[in-house]
């Protein structure tokens, strides 16, 4: 499903978004980089249609979200934030049976199919063997591969992540990004880890709340665009393996 933004901003007293136009296509996995306060998760959360009172508009499959009601959009966007709220007595089952939600009402009560779902939610992200845990007993790895679950639960049509590798060690990093990018749906991801944003489709780069650039990983994240937001040096490496470009980071200067 297609997403777009036009002009979108939102201030909260200084400007944190400013006119960010983009589209992201349908099956795309598109990532969002940007120096930490430069208006990611903010963004993110706008095209999520979770922040009142924007500017701009954004449409999802052709239709303004903002003309859908609350079930509409949580059957086509799933939302993973960096800090989820969850009640701490639920088990991980019943956090990723929550993904349900949107489709379920009275005349269609959670069903075995919906129990399937689950299932298959919860192995693709390997916590099926915690599926009896309590919430509350969950590392912060395994809480965000929980949240994740439950959005692959929803069964959207876009899935928004906003930092989604962030507590994840290193194989659980690397499956992540390979199943998300997999899916079958539109991705829009936040990444910091800028190596793991080159194995995006596309590239937003924030700085300042604006977009300063958008397009595909090599041609976006350059040394010197790098040196510009970023404050780093940059080597380009090869990898022998695959032949994709990694970089090795270097501070530029002394102090903060
Ligand atoms: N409700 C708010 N009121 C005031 N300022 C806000 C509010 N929400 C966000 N900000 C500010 O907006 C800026 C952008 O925040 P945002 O969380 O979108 O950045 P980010 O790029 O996701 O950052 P990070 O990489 O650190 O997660 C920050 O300076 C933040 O302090």
């Amino acid at each position: 499903m297609r997403l777009a933004a036009r002009g979108l901003g939102w201030s909260a007293g200084a400007p944190i978004v400013e006119d960010v136009s983009l589209t992201i296509e349908p099956g795309e996995t598109f990532g969002l980089v940007g120096p930490n306060g430069s208006g990611k998760s903010t963004l993110l959360r706008m095209m999520a249609g979770l922040i009142p009172r924007t500017r701009g508009t954004v449409h999802l499959g052709g239709r303004p979200l903002s003309r859908l009601s609350r079930r509409e959009v949580a059957q086509r966007i799933a939302f993973v934030e960096q800090i989820a709220d969850t009640s701490e007595a639920l088990s991980v089952r019943d956090v990723v049976e929550l993904g349900r939600t949107p489709w379920l009402s009275a005349l269609a009560p959670f069903s075995p199919s919906d129990g399937m779902i689950v299932d298959e939610a919860l192995q693709a992200v390997g916590m099926a063997g915690l599926a009896s845990r309590r919430w509350a007993t969950l590392s912060g790895g395994e809480r965000q591969r929980v949240q994740i679950a439950r959005a692959l639960a929803q069964r959207p049509r876009v899935l928004i992540l906003d930092e989604p590798t962030n507590h994840l060690d290193i194989h659980h990093q690397l499956s992540l990004l390979r199943l998300v990018s997999r899916l079958p749906v539109t991705v829009v991801l936040a990444l910091h880890d800028l190596n793991q944003a080159m194995g995006c489709d596309r590239l937003g780069v924030m700085q300042e709340g604006r977009m300063v650039a958008c397009g595909r990983p090599v041609e976006v994240l350059t040394p010197e665009r790098l040196a510009a937001i970023f404050r780093v040096g940059a080597t380009p490496l090869c990898d022998p393996v695959d032949q994709t470009t990694i970089f090795r980071y270097h501070c530029l200067e002394e102090g903060a």
